[in-house]
């Protein structure tokens, strides 16, 4: 059954994780750069706290995807329903007001400042006093200030990067790089949270304290979470289902095991050799 094709109720998923309804429902997305069709009438939809993959052999069109959900990128032809209202055309940072947040590819972090002040610049849209009461310190600032360190203390030790928090993030390997950038996503109190290849680059061990944190901040937060991943042993252990790109068309949508034994999938991507 294809996925999309079910109605907008509330589901569990195989994996036992409960699924609410459907929060973003993309309807014929059509992408174009001049004469390349980056995508080409893509639907799917993505519900409220589940684990949603993005696949697809290179240059399948998962990024731009993941910048449509973003509004970094305008399709000229589709629609975009969040929570059952048509979504205007948007800019990024009104997607992150929305309660976007997202990672990216190549790490998107300030590498001369320390951890905590990274994680911090997650905070700056939840922020509400103007720079005149910060710059004199007024009392509303201040608490203000407070308020938000705490979390982002508490998302250092969600983390577990306690032991790094003062150290400048240029300084760390590349995995718990990737972390300090999930915790500066996160520090947005994201609805949902779009993570770019957040395995890209990792070994095994970073690649499995990854995947724990993706669990953990779905159970724990209910975020709905969507990603773009290479890794097939990972995408379909931890995703509830898994749409499917290949050459800016969509050709599977459904739980990880429908994916992995649909043929167009098998002929277009596990039997490429990706
Ligand atoms: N800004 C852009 N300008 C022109 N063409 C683009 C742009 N972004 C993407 N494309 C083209 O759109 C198509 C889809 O690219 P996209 O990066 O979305 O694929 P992908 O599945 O994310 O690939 P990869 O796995 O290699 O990152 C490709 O043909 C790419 O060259």
């Amino acid at each position: 059954m294809d996925m999309t094709d079910m109605n907008s109720a509330a589901t569990t998923t195989p994996s036992g994780r409960r699924q609410g309804e459907v929060i973003l429902d993309l309807q014929n997305i059509s992408l174009r750069f001049g004469g390349v069709k980056a995508l080409t009438d893509i639907s799917f939809n993505i519900r409220e706290h589940e684990v949603r993959a993005i696949i697809g052999p290179n240059g399948a069109g998962k990024s731009s995807m993941l910048n449509v959900i973003n509004g970094v990128y305008h399709p000229q032809e589709g629609r975009i329903m969040f929570r059952g209202q048509q979504r205007q055309k948007m800019e990024p940072h009104m997607a992150a007001q929305q309660g976007i947040a997202r990672t990216f590819q190549n790490i998107a972090l300030f590498k001369g400042m320390s951890v905590l002040d990274n994680i911090m610049t997650g905070r700056n849209l939840k922020m509400k006093c103007n720079l005149f009461q910060q710059a004199l310190w007024l009392g509303p600032a201040l608490r203000e200030e407070i308020a938000h360190r705490e979390k982002v203390e508490e998302i250092v030790d969600f983390l577990e990067i306690q032991h790094i928090r003062k150290t400048p993030v240029g300084a760390l390997p590349y995995g718990l790089q990737k972390r300090v950038d999930l915790g500066r996503a996160l520090a947005m109190e994201p609805q949902i949270l779009l993570l770019d290849e957040p395995m890209a680059g990792m070994n095994v061990e970073e690649k499995q304290d990854m995947c724990r944190f993706i669990l953990d901040i779905s159970d724990q937060f209910g975020t709905t979470i969507v990603l773009i991943e290479h890794d097939m042993g990972v995408v379909m252990d931890i995703s509830d289902r898994v749409v499917v790109l290949d050459y800016g068309k969509k050709i599977g949508d459904g739980t990880p095991d429908e994916v992995r034994n649909n043929q167009d999938v098998i002929n277009a991507y596990l039997g490429s050799g990706h």
